[in-house]
């Protein structure tokens, strides 16, 4: 078959190549039917009825109105085949006709009380507010803003969650439920990094949630959290736990270890070995032998990942272009700011799925 610049294809590769079109044209289309399924709250609702439920039996649970079954039920079916929901047998013995909807793994992290819901996520990333500078990157790639984001809300990131509450309280959930997760597995899996810590600054530790957990977890491990005045206002410190406001650009509070969870990617690579100058001069004068900066981050381009973990690396990647002004980065990528920073090695450890622990010596 000729295409019109001349390369002849066969139909076959000229049909594989229209799916792969329409499915990225479509790609929209999962992140919207998964976020109308929050929206109507569908993964707890089946969680609440405790066994698999019928069509019918979700149409007269949802607060929706019952003549749009047909458009739940072709709602289900997407969602069904993309492995947030599957079908089973309603009764034990096989004897009901109609199969009911149960939740998948992928649901699960959905639901509302779920410690490590990425429910908050899913509701901050498919909000107006971070799903409009999508339409303007190109004319991102023309003008002089720093990202799209500003382009379209004529603010940075930070200035938006600092005027404007609703989003700043749902960037918020979206980070704390993310801490969650990474306390129980760094407490857990990476005990070693924090063992002979006297003290440690957890620099834009936000809400304070990782900072807590790791205080708790290391009782005789003095922290401390530094982040913006109007992030830290009103916060209380407790035990071994107090905050502090500044900015981590000018100046951060001395101590034996500094420990940044998701600050890099936020920021360019001067920007970031600027920052990583100010870490090295806050746990430099040090007397403890294991002094270092503890970085929680993902490292692009790992050779031994699948396809689906690289893509979501390049996601976020994106994301740090579209909403900030950073990036995700490869391991050569992070050495070159180490070594610009002055610091001497470094070591990698892979413990939390997608993003890893990098502890880095002066
Ligand atoms: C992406 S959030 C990460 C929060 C937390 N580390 C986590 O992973 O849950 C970035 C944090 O950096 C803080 N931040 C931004 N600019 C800062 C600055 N100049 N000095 C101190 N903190 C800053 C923000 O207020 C925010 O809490
Ligand atoms: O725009 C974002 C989004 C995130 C984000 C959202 C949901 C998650 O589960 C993880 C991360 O993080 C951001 C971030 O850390 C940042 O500094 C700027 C923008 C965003």
């Amino acid at each position: 078959m000729a295409l019109p610049n001349g390369i002849v294809e066969s139909t076959h590769e000229l049909l594989d190549a229209q799916a792969h079109v329409w499915n990225h044209i479509f790609s929209f289309i999962n992140s919207m039917s998964l976020n109308c399924a929050i929206e109507l709250g569908i993964p707890d609702i089946i969680n609440e009825h405790g066994k698999p439920m019928t069509l019918s039996q979700l149409v007269n649970a949802l607060p929706i109105n019952k003549l749009k079954s047909d458009g739940l039920c072709r709602l289900m079916c997407i969602l069904t085949h993309s492995k947030f929901f599957i079908k089973a047998k309603i009764s034990e013995d096989g004897n009901e006709d109609e199969d009911g909807y149960c939740l998948t793994p992928a649901s699960r992290l959905l639901l509302r009380d779920e410690p490590l819901s990425l429910l908050p996520s899913a509701r901050a990333m498919l909000d107006p507010i971070l799903i409009d500078p999508w339409h303007h990157v190109s004319e991102w790639f023309q003008n002089d803003c720093s990202s799209s984001f500003v382009t379209k809300h004529g603010m940075t990131f930070w200035e938006y969650v600092g005027v404007e509450e609703r989003f700043n309280r749902m960037f918020n959930d979206a980070m704390a439920s993310d801490a969650h997760f990474v306390v129980s597995v760094v407490t857990k899996e990476c005990k070693q990094v924090f063992e002979g810590l006297k003290s440690m600054v957890d620099v834009g530790g936000g809400t304070g949630l990782v900072a807590k957990g790791i205080a708790d977890a290391f009782p005789d491990l003095k922290c401390v959290l530094l982040d913006l005045p109007r992030v830290v206002a009103g916060m209380e410190g407790d035990k071994n736990l107090s905050y502090v406001s500044g900015d981590m650009f000018e100046s951060i509070p001395q101590a034996d270890a500094v420990f940044l969870k998701w600050i890099f990617h936020d920021w360019t690579d001067e920007e970031s070995v600027k920052l990583l100058r100010k870490c090295n001069e806050a746990i430099i004068s040090s007397k403890n032998n294991g002094k270092k900066v503890i970085i929680v981050e993902m490292i692009v381009d790992d050779k031994k990942e699948d396809h689906e973990a690289t893509e979501t690396k390049l996601f976020f990647d994106m994301l740090m272009m579209v909403d900030a002004t950073g990036k995700e980065r490869t391991e050569k990528e992070w050495a070159k700011l180490f070594v610009a920073a002055g610091f001497t090695s470094y070591k990698i450890t892979r413990v939390l799925g997608l993003r890893s622990v990098i502890e880095v010596f002066p």
